[in-house]
């Protein structure tokens, strides 16, 4: 079921006298438990449409609605606070350096799910546990974590409340290569478990194929091309061509190990729905995929 449309969307920027078109008529949608990947150069509206559907920023005109409630700031006022979360590139924009991990961890539960102190307590090594962090680490500030485990907290933070949707504003980025893939391992793993529909802005290609099941690629704030992830092996367009021709040259099966992907079981693929343009499940780049 379509869980996500957005309709015509454009941001505009004044830019002096100069108006700048950030989003310039994008619009897209996404399935439950799907994955739509968002790629592009710098500054071709990525990030933009990430914050409009968050709740961030509002557009100059168009529509998004989630599961037919209109996305504005009244409906992030209401039941979307809690259905929409995000998750950034860096950690500690959601994380509060002051804070103890169990206090961040909690706050959602407190605040949007109203769980007495003890619950969020309980909570809160379920989440930890969901993350695949010792719980422990409920005791540390973030910055006596690593960036990868200060990076699975934020994920942590984003799933307290129970969204259906989480917007990842290139998460993955400002992380080592080789943590990269257990946290996109650990992204699908959560996906799979709890149904989460995932907006995944990136501008890297690998992470980009291991994680979409349907894939937009913009260019100043237009969809340039659109489809399922072959769009990421297969472009028609001169322009996703050129982006994927920029990625550095390794085989699929080496680009695999590189980001340590490890296969999910078949059960944890969503399903395709019908008519969708995208590979059956068992077209997944990672399903044959074993650790190295
Ligand atoms: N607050 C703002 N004021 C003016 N221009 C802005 C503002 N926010 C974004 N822009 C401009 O809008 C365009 C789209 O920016 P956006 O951050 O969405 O791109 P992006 O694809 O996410 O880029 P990156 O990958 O570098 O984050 C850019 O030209 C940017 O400079």
């Amino acid at each position: 079921m379509t869980m996500l449309e957005i309709c015509d969307l454009r941001k505009e920027y004044r830019t002096g006298r100069a108006t700048l078109h950030a989003l310039d008529g994008v619009s897209a949608s996404l399935v439950a438990g799907r994955t739509l990947a968002v790629v592009g150069e710098s500054g071709s509206g990525k990030s933009t449409l990430g914050s409009i559907v968050a709740g961030l920023e509002t557009a100059t005109s168009g529509t998004v609605t989630i599961d037919g409630t209109t996305v504005d700031r009244r409906a992030f006022r209401g039941p979307l606070r809690r259905r929409v979360q995000t998750v950034f590139q860096s950690p500690l924009q959601s994380l509060n350096a002051k804070f103890r991990v169990e206090t961040t961890l909690a706050e959602p539960l407190r605040v949007l799910l109203r769980m007495s102190r003890s619950e969020a307590s309980t909570r809160v090594d379920e989440l930890l546990d969901a993350v695949h962090l010792p719980r422990e680490l409920r005791h540390r500030r973030p910055a006596e974590l690593s960036g990868g485990q200060q990076q699975r907290v934020a994920i942590a933070r984003a799933l307290a409340p129970d969204p259906d949707l989480v917007v990842l504003d290139e998460p993955t980025s400002g992380l080592d290569q080789s943590i990269r893939g257990h946290i996109v391992n650990l992204l699908r793993e959560l996906q799979a478990e709890r149904q989460l529909s995932y907006i995944f802005i990136t501008h890297d290609i690998d992470v980009a194929q291991a994680i979409a099941h349907d894939v937009i690629v913009m260019q100043h704030g237009r969809i340039v091309e659109e489809g399922g992830r072959e769009v990421l092996t297969a472009p028609t367009d001169p322009y996703t061509r050129r982006l994927l021709d920029a990625v550095p040259t390794l085989d699929p099966a080496r680009r695999r190990r590189h980001l340590r992907l490890e296969a999910l079981p078949a059960a944890a693929v969503p399903d395709t729905p019908v008519g969708a343009a995208i590979n059956p499940p068992s077209a997944h780049p990672f399903d044959e995929e074993t650790a190295p």
